[in-house]
């Protein structure tokens, strides 16, 4: 579903991915751990056709992402479900017509709108705030908006940079499960974190650990030893010390 092969992406002389090489089947997890500025949303935004491959190869859902078209982009994006950090929702329209935009976009019939939106609402908790301006909500309330209408047309993967991040842990927690369900309806999801716990509540993830562009480790979800080493690191800091 993801290959990627020797990817270097470079913003002037600065490289922001050194030589990073992963593969994942339909329904694998992957985890992108590591510092700020290790180049995780670099490597999210060439996934989804942002930043142009440099240097590699990128194959994403049989698109080689190295010779698409700018005009061919759409027909990658339709099998991606976006959270990025810097979510955005219509202020002036409800939760409701938020969720719903893509669908009709889609061309979905209303009752197949209905259906869908609800039972994505529900999963989020947001079932009571249907009919909210999006501008009444709080924060961490519009990002599980945006995250509603990114899983909604219920895309082949998911390309989810820090989501929880503005969200209180046991909120978080809930929110991952969503995430959990999708994968386990066959979803790819490729996770960008810092965080401890949704680390280890995540077992059947593979995880790949950046630091100054370059993979680190990249872990299977067999393998406990990294997960374990990696905390370890954290605490005492040298993850930043390079
Ligand atoms: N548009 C840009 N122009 C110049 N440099 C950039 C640009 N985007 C990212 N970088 C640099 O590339 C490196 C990787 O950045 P990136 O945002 O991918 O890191 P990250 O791991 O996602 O960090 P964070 O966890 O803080 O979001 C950083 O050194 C950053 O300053």
């Amino acid at each position: 579903m993801i290959h990627v092969k020797s990817l270097s992406h470079s913003f002037g002389s600065h490289w922001a991915l050194k030589d990073v090489s992963f593969s994942l089947r339909q329904g694998e997890f992957l985890f992108l751990v590591g510092p700020s500025g290790a180049g995780k949303t670099t490597l999210m935004r060439i996934l989804h056709g942002a930043l142009p491959v440099q240097r590699g190869r990128v194959n994403v859902a049989g698109m080689d992402l190295g010779t698409l078209r700018a005009s061919r982009l759409h027909r990658l994006r339709r099998q991606i479900g976006v959270v990025f950090q810097d979510f955005k929702v219509l202020p002036g329209r409800t939760v409701f017509d938020n969720v719903a935009l893509p669908l009709r976009v889609q061309g979905q019939k209303a009752q197949v709108v209905q259906h869908r939106v609800r039972a994505v609402l529900r999963s989020l908790e947001l079932d009571t705030k249907a009919r909210c301006l999006c501008q009444e909500l709080s924060g961490g309330e519009q990002q599980r908006v945006a995250i509603a209408r990114s899983v909604v047309v219920k895309p082949k993967i998911i390309l989810a940079d820090e989501p929880t991040g503005n969200l209180d842990p046991d909120l978080g927690r809930r929110l991952m499960n969503v995430f959990h369900q999708f994968n386990r309806h066959g979803t790819t999801i490729v996770f960008a974190t810092h965080n401890r716990d949704i680390l280890a509540n995540t077992p059947m993830a593979n995880i790949l650990y950046l630091r100054d562009g370059a993979p680190v480790a990249l872990e299977s979800p067999s393998g406990q030893g990294l997960r374990r080493e990696l905390w370890a690191r954290r605490t005492t800091g040298s993850c930043e010390e390079g």
